[in-house]
């Protein structure tokens, strides 16, 4: 395997897509070999560019013969870190968090949120997936006490950063950031934006032109 800082980014990107699709193959259509046309022909991707992916990371397949779905189903989730379920805490038990909480799906994806957190007494107590909500002031504690490494924040923007002082002060050292806001963290800090309102504003955007394109009559 290359040494993983020279893997470009995209590829990295792409992973999961590949990862989510070998998934589908394996599990719910009995898929036991497939090419790198037939995988990126799925994923809209050119084969080539699938076989110069996976081959940053070793070599999987046999020419002429394709991958063994199974296998490098499980390859991919080895890089990825997905072969094992990571616990996290989620801290916001509104709407949003509320929604992710109650999706089944994430366990496949590597992860599980563990703890649901918030710092509404009225919020405090209650149980979502059964997961009851304790304080956001047991934070520290619950992060030391099982090791957690990974946090969803699904606060308020006004929220967004206390909270992610408080994550990384108690161990956290990847987030997953629900708040439409960004956060400052130190570089060993990972960070993933989850923008929604920005897939919908890209929408209208390409209505928005349609309409005005079908005003002019073009
Ligand atoms: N609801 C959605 O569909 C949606 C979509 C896109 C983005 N978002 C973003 O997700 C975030 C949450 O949205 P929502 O609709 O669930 O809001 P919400 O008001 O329903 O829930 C926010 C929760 O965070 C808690 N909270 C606030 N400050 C806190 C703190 N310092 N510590 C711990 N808990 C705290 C509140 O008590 C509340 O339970 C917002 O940043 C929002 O912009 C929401």
């Amino acid at each position: 395997m290359k040494n993983r800082e020279n893997i470009p980014k995209a590829t990295i990107e792409r992973l999961p897509l590949y990862y989510r699709c070998l998934d589908k193959m394996d599990t719910f259509e009995d898929v036991e070999v497939v090419s790198s046309k037939d995988l990126g022909g799925k994923l809209d991707i050119p084969s080539t560019q699938v076989r110069k992916d996976l081959s940053y990371y070793g070599e999987f397949g046999r020419r002429g013969v394709g991958y063994n779905v199974n296998e490098l189903k499980k390859s991919v989730g080895k890089i990825l870190g997905v072969d094992r379920v990571w616990p996290a805490i989620l801290v916001g038990a509104g709407n949003l968090g509320r929604a992710l909480v109650n999706y089944k799906s994430f366990a496949m994806m590597g992860f599980e949120i563990a703890h649901v957190l918030d710092n509404d007494l009225d919020k405090i107590g209650n149980v979502i997936n059964d997961r009851e909500v304790k304080s956001a002031q047991d934070m520290e504690k619950i992060v030391k006490e099982n090791d957690i490494k990974l946090g969803v924040i699904a606060v308020p923007s006004s929220a967004a950063q206390e909270v992610a002082d408080q994550m990384i002060e108690a161990g956290i050292k990847a987030i997953w950031n629900f708040a439409p806001t960004r956060l400052y963290v130190p570089d060993e800090v990972e960070v993933k934006n989850e923008d929604l309102a920005v897939g919908i504003v890209s929408l209208i955007y390409h209505l928005s032109w349609q309409e005005e394109m079908e005003a002019k009559g073009e």
